[in-house]
């Protein structure tokens, strides 16, 4: 947020008599029923803090929704889909009806799947074992200040997730590493690396990190198929790992023939053609490639707006 109103600061400076337009990344998300979005804590903490599950990506999906619905000649009402918006922060929706129905970030976007440098759902107790002081946890309010759970909060959010791991954020270089020809001077230098402190970009570290991804992104998918009640019109790749990674793509829909998704065509998959909504196999669950655009909805959602165009 700091950076973000930074940014709104330069904006506000050098345009004076520009229209500051403010979008929340979380509105799609409103429709999200109350029993998915309420969190099982005390609802008197819950409503006075507004500590719900609020969801991210929300301009991204409203853009896949719209271009899925155009690309199929289908009203976004007619359509469930399940959409992976796979970028540095990589998120999970379920589309019901045409409504976000559940999605894999929370109160804060470091929670549901990992990310660049975000651990993604976790045992809460985790930052616990980031703590020095974790013996002190008792509901004593002034004894709980000591905890420093703010820094654990930080390498959640920060250094955590791909770089944790290998050292890169870079999605690319990891798959790079984790399906590029293995060597024999390269594994030693692997054994070395294990024990190293930062981590690096082994074929070890990287195999691990694209895992993980594939197996956090099942967790979701499988449990929103199911949610869905496996009445899903089309998987959605989108973000830039969904959009560029033929390798991940395949990984994910290898696994999903198991419930009745088709086998993707391979040549599709390899050379995504041109477009904003790409099909990779045809059937009635359909897989597609979306070329998300966060700035043209916002822009698209201005255009829509009748009080901007009164002079
Ligand atoms: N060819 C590729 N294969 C896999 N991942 C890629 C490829 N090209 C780019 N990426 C990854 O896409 C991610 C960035 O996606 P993007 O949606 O632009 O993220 P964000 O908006 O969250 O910064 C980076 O992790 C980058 O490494
Ligand atoms: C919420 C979030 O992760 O945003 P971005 O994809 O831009 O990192
Ligand atoms: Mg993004």
């Amino acid at each position: 947020m700091a950076q973000l109103s930074q940014s709104s600061n330069h904006v506000f400076r050098t345009s004076p008599i520009a229209n500051s337009i403010a979008f929340f990344d979380t509105a799609f998300h409103c429709t999200i029923p109350h029993h998915i979005s309420s969190l099982p804590i005390d609802q008197s903490v819950a409503t006075k803090r507004g500590l719900k599950k609020y969801g991210f990506h929300g301009l991204s999906y409203a853009f896949i929704l719209r271009s899925v619905s155009q690309f199929l000649q289908r009203s976004p009402e007619s359509l469930n889909l399940i959409v992976l918006h796979l970028g540095s922060g990589a998120s999970v929706c379920a589309i019901k009806e045409g409504k976000s129905y559940d999605t894999s970030m929370g109160l804060t976007p470091v929670s549901g799947l990992p990310g660049a440098t975000r651990s993604g759902a976790i045992d809460p107790s985790l930052i616990f074992h980031y703590t020095n002081k974790a013996e002190k946890i008792t509901h004593d309010p002034n004894a709980a200040s000591n905890l420093h759970v703010t820094e654990a909060e930080h390498i959640l959010n920060s250094k955590s997730g791909w770089k944790s791991i290998t050292g890169t954020t870079d999605f690319g270089e990891i798959v790079k590493c984790a399906f590029g020809p293995s060597e024999e001077e390269e594994e030693e230098e692997e054994e070395e690396a294990e024990s190293e402190d930062p981590p690096r970009l082994t074929r070890t570290t990287a195999t691990l990190a694209y895992n993980i991804f594939l197996d956090r992104i099942l967790n979701y998918i499988g449990s929103y198929h199911l949610k869905l009640r496996a009445q899903v019109d089309a998987l959605v790749f989108a973000g830039g790992i969904g959009e560029k990674s033929p390798e991940l793509r395949a990984s994910v829909c290898k696994e999903l023939e198991a419930i009745g998704f088709p086998r993707l065509d391979e040549g599709k998959n390899q050379r995504v053609g041109e477009g904003v909504v790409v099909d990779l196999a045809e059937s009635d669950k359909r897989i597609l490639v979306c070329r998300t655009d966060e700035q043209l909805e916002m822009a698209r959602q201005c255009a829509g707006k009748d009080e901007f165009w009164e002079e």
